[in-house]
């Protein structure tokens, strides 16, 4: 059991975009920051979610009572830094207590340079998203009144029509996996989770991970046995150059997989339309159904934005696959005529339960 040094307990301020103002105190580092406010439900995996690329340009509200009970370790991250742009907690454990931890959650945003608060009543918060909806909010250390915070808070620009993947995405190629494999995964990084990569090349897949904006021409000549379509943060509806890419790689006939940005990518190709959420999906207990087995998952989710289901539903080009049975919002399609399919969901579900790893199995049974 590890004591932490001292609590950071300063002053810090929340201010929302509707006017909503609430005092609590500061923790990591000082400073003012801003973005789209979102919540996570889930009660563990805070390491894996805050490196997230997926959740680049959010601030992020934890549900949970308590955050940093477990420390954070090297091992348990998506990507090689903090992704969320601020964070909002009800309690920040003093102490941690896990043998494979390494630091204190406070030492690590320290590090990462994340402005949080905590001391803020997270229930009443998530309350009022849930009836308001998203919409953009600051933290801040350096200003304590609402004039001062509206103006930063006009800064953060609104996550409709934002296009961030190119911000994650990396800039140069690398491989993952056995270069002698016999299946070869050209990955699409919108800003892809390591643990996405990890689930493929631990079946055996040897990948190669291209930025963004590469041709298909470029994905071709690694001679690849099929395709796949990243998850990422941002609005999908601003990446016509993706949407293009993907209907190109269609023609090719190859097997492709899409998650979640992946998903809403490969509709957009098949002419269905995306839309903003009031207030997304995010935790690692939502329900689906798979509706050519029959049988339903409990599956980690991380998105804002989603397929218009009309459209889906109507489209000669697909078919639905999956169902939210919370809200019945579609979350699997097929292409018809195509191996390609993609989920709205995270299979790899770091952090959450394991069943939706069929899927990873399915794609590399499509390239056998
Ligand atoms: N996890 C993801 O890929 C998120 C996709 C998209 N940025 C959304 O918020 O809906």
């Amino acid at each position: 059991m590890q004591q932490l040094n001292n609590l950071s307990s300063g002053p810090a301020y929340l201010y929302l975009q509707d006017g909503t103002f609430l005092k609590g105190k500061s923790f990591g580092a000082k400073g003012t920051t801003g973005g789209e406010i979102c919540f996570n439900t889930g009660m563990t995996g805070y390491q894996e979610v805050f490196t997230d690329p997926s959740y680049t340009g959010q601030m992020l509200i934890m549900n949970t009572a308590y955050v940093g009970n477990y420390g954070v370790n090297d091992a348990d991250v998506e990507s090689n830094s903090v992704k969320i742009k601020g964070l909002i907690c009800k309690n920040i454990s003093s102490r941690y207590s896990r043998m494979m931890a390494s630091d204190s959650l406070e030492n690590y945003l320290v590090k990462n340079n994340l402005i949080a608060i905590y001391d803020v009543d997270t229930r009443a918060l998530v309350q009022h998203i849930r009836n308001k909806g998203a919409m953009n909010c600051v933290i801040s250390t350096e200003f304590d009144n609402p004039e001062d915070l509206k103006r930063e808070l006009a800064k953060v620009p609104d996550m409709a029509g934002l296009e961030l993947s190119s911000e994650v995405s990396t800039p140069e190629p690398y491989t993952v996996g056995d270069e002698n494999a016999a299946i070869r995964i050209a990955v699409m990084d919108f800003g892809v989770k390591r643990n996405i990569l990890t689930s493929l090349a631990e079946r055996g897949a040897y990948l190669k991970v291209f930025n963004a904006h590469t041709q298909p021409a470029t994905l071709q000549e690694f001679n690849p046995s099929g395709y796949f379509i990243s998850n990422g943060p941002g609005d999908p509806a601003s990446m016509p150059y993706a949407v293009e890419a993907i209907s190109e790689l269609l023609e090719t006939g190859k097997p492709l997989f899409g998650i979640c940005l992946g998903h809403q990518l490969l509709a957009l190709a098949n002419g269905i339309p995306t839309f903003k959420m009031h207030h997304g999906h995010r935790g690692l207990n939502h329900p689906v159904k798979n509706l050519i087995t029959g049988k339903s998952e409990i599956t980690t989710q991380n998105h804002g934005f989603g397929i218009v289901p009309e459209a889906a539903q109507a489209s000669d080009k697909i078919e639905v696959t999956h169902v939210n049975l919370n809200d019945g919002s579609i979350e699997g399609i097929r292409v018809k005529g195509k191996p390609a399919f993609s989920v709205q969901y995270h299979p790899e579900s770091t952090p959450g339960p394991y069943d939706s790893r069929y899927l990873f199995d399915q794609f590399i049974g499509m390239m056998q």
